[in-house]
């Protein structure tokens, strides 16, 4: 695998661990005495997830779904596509959606109004990453681990092309 396309590292997995309990406290204290559906969108987020629900202390039932609009390319195609649906029930649900990065915020624009189409209670977001100068919809995000700059990130579930989501860092292609 070719790792010379990859930087250095720009965050370390103690500091991603120590951002989960932190996060994860935050929510255990926002949703104090209610239940929560916690909904992983795969690929990019299998690590973060797990993460996040290790650390809330809740009642909470997990799902996934998989959506896909980067295909082989850095640029959103600006079309998303359902690759896989969420398997639970979640009218009148708290869901928390659990993703890895928010970049032109296509993804999460789409998905959160296709769940509260569904009747949720409420919807939020919970991303690792947070690209603001990537942005081309506004979107609200409720809980950011780390903010980046405008680079195309990969490792920690990121991809370029399906390679490096198994770095167990925080890292960028280089041009
Ligand atoms: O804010 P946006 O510009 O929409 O970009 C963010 C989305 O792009 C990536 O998914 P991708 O389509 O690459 O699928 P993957 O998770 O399987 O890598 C990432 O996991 C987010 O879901
Ligand atoms: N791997 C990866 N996927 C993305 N999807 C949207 N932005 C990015 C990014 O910077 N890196
Ligand atoms: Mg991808």
């Amino acid at each position: 695998m070719a790792r010379d396309v990859v930087g250095e590292i720009m965050i370390t997995q103690e500091q991603i661990n120590e951002r989960a309990r932190q996060i994860g406290a935050q929510i255990t204290e926002d949703y104090k005495g209610e239940e929560v559906v916690l909904i992983g969108i795969l690929r990019g987020a299998v690590l973060w997830m797990g993460d996040i629900m290790k650390n809330v202390d809740l009642d909470m039932i997990i799902d996934f779904m998989a959506v896909s609009s980067y295909g082989a390319s850095t640029k959103s195609s600006g079309v998303v596509k359902i690759i896989k649906d969420l398997d639970s029930d979640i009218e009148g649900k708290h869901v928390i959606i659990v993703e890895d990065i928010v970049d032109s915020g296509t993804t999460l624009n789409y998905l959160k109004h296709y769940l509260q189409n569904r009747n949720t209670k409420s919807v939020r977001i919970c991303t690792l990453l947070n690209k603001p100068e990537g942005r081309r919809v506004d979107i609200d995000v409720d809980y950011i681990g780390f903010e980046v700059e405008d680079k195309f990130i990969v490792g920690y579930g990121l991809d370029f092309d399906q390679r490096y989501r198994n770095l167990p860092y925080i890292s960028f292609l280089k041009d």
